[in-house]
């Protein structure tokens, strides 16, 4: 979604009030577009990314790609050229619960990225994980068919 079409989660919670899903986790801001919206799509892994890949080498039609990496930061899960692959096919960002790498080149680039930390460790890549499962944390679950809205602020399901 563009910045002039994109309500922010401050005012999000505003109109919906004490029912709000408003996710708990602190994340860092790494992505050059800083506020993103779009329906959710999810992948849930650990310390492994070939499957995060291939869902972002489809076409996201303006979809947030929330990756449930289980809070490690051990390894990276996304880096530039990931990040570059969803940016191309029309994904409008990633919730990464996990680490990535590249943050300074990621930093430049007109796509969402949220995550929790950075390593420059990579990650394995057997593929391993789940595609489109409701993945869970800070309080929230993050469903297919939900809307995400991320911004300075925090990250907000509808
Ligand atoms: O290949 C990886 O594991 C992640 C990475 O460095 C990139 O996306 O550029």
């Amino acid at each position: 979604m563009s910045e002039s079409t994109f309500q922010a989660t401050a005012d999000l919670v505003d109109e919906i009030g004490a029912d709000v899903r408003s996710c708990d986790t602190q994340f860092r801001q790494f992505g050059g577009r800083r506020e993103f919206s779009g329906p959710v799509r999810t992948v849930r892994c650990h310390e492994d990314n070939a499957l995060l890949k291939s869902v972002l080498g489809t076409p996201g039609d303006g979809a947030v790609l929330v990756v449930d990496g289980g809070a490690s930061v051990h390894t990276a899960l996304v880096g530039d050229l990931i990040a570059e692959l969803g940016r191309s096919n029309g994904w409008a960002g990633v919730i990464v619960h996990g680490a990535i790498r590249d943050s300074a080149v990621i930093g430049g680039m007109d796509f969402g990225c949220k995550a929790l930390g950075t390593n420059p460790r990579k990650s394995t890549k057997t593929g391993a994980g789940e595609a489109d499962v409701d993945v869970a944390f800070g309080g929230v679950t993050f469903r297919v068919g939900d809307v995400v809205h991320s911004d300075d602020d925090g990250i907000v399901v509808v």
